[in-house]
């Protein structure tokens, strides 16, 4: 018997990525190629995460990073709950599991064996931002407080019409996001807007995001997960090195030096592909000044 992943998954486009024993999250790679999809599995509390989800999501993050082959990563919720009937992306950090110093592992999971509370879903907010790949929040129902910050983060975001809700709630339980879930949501949205979604924490329907900036497109529900892979395979018809740089142009006027590192070093690795490069390389290895009397300096 096939065990149903989310009401809206189709099962017959995906194939589960061998190697991983996850619980918290499950990780399927497109049939056509170049896509996988990570969904929180935790549908129950409205797929809150805590540092168990957080370490998976992160593995699966970083196994597709560094697959050539991916281009795009859909990340998304399953659903819906067992108990209620309700949808989520994500509802932020698990509030049942939260310290004074983060939020807290159960029993022999830590690593550390000091049971220390973690804040690392912004190392995943950053795996997220830095990744060579389109990264596509995929929300079929509530995206809230550090779930709200995810959605911001990724590249792009597509919203159930029927059951998607924005609400940032960071304030009610005491948290604030003050990264990219704010200041780069002011971007996105507007100052005004930002400081309104989070100072006053009310609920937004996709068609609002949407009309905010937030959302790229509100798609009927049944229909949600057929349209993201859709995306994803436009995406990846496109040239792989075209996309990363753009990427990486679009990050860096708001990442500062990090940004100019990033796009840097992949001009570098461009570079390295020219005569010119191997002439350096050659030189050097061949005990030689190296001869760049051919190489034009045209720009
Ligand atoms: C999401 C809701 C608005 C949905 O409401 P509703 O449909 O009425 O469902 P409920 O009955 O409330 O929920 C069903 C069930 O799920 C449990 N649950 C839901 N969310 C959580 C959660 N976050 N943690 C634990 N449990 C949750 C709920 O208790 C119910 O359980 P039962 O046993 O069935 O009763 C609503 O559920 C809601 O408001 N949820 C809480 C939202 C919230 O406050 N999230 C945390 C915000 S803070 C955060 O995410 C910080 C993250 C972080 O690590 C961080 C750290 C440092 C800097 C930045 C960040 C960052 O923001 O990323």
């Amino acid at each position: 018997m096939t065990h149903m992943i989310s009401e809206i998954f189709h099962a017959e486009d995906w194939q589960e990525v061998a190697g991983f024993t996850f619980e918290d999250i499950t990780y399927h790679e497109a049939v056509v190629g170049g896509t996988v999809r990570i969904a929180f599995n935790r549908p129950e509390c409205r797929n809150a995460f805590r540092p168990k989800t957080v370490d998976e999501l992160y593995q699966a993050l970083e196994h597709a990073r560094v697959n050539d082959a991916i281009g795009v990563v859909i990340l998304t919720g399953n659903g819906p709950s067992a108990k209620d009937g309700g949808w989520a992306f994500c509802s932020g950090g698990d509030q049942r599991v939260r310290g004074k110093d983060g939020y807290k592992y159960d029993g022999t999971e830590d690593a550390t064996g000091k049971n220390l509370g973690r804040l690392h879903i912004l190392e995943v907010q950053r795996l997220i931002r830095f990744m060579p790949k389109v990264v596509m929040a995929v929300v079929p129902g509530y995206a809230v407080g550090g779930g709200h910050s995810l959605h911001v983060i990724c590249d792009l975001t597509l919203a159930s019409e029927e059951h998607a809700v924005f609400q940032q709630k960071d304030a009610d339980v005491a948290s604030f996001d003050a990264g990219y879930g704010s200041a780069y949501l002011a971007k996105q949205v507007g100052q005004k807007r930002a400081r309104e979604i989070f100072f006053l924490g009310l609920r937004y329907t996709a068609q609002d995001a949407y009309e905010m900036g937030m959302v790229n497109k509100v798609v009927p529900h049944a229909e949600l997960e057929k349209k993201a892979l859709e995306w994803a395979c436009i995406i990846n018809d496109k040239s792989p090195t075209a996309q990363k740089m753009l990427k990486y142009a679009f990050n860096m006027t708001d990442d500062g030096m990090v940004g100019q590192q990033i796009f840097a070093g992949e001009a570098t690795r461009l570079a390295y592909g020219t005569d010119e490069a191997a002439e350096g390389r050659e030189a050097f290895v061949e005990k030689r000044q190296a001869d760049f009397s051919k190489f034009s300096r045209q720009y």
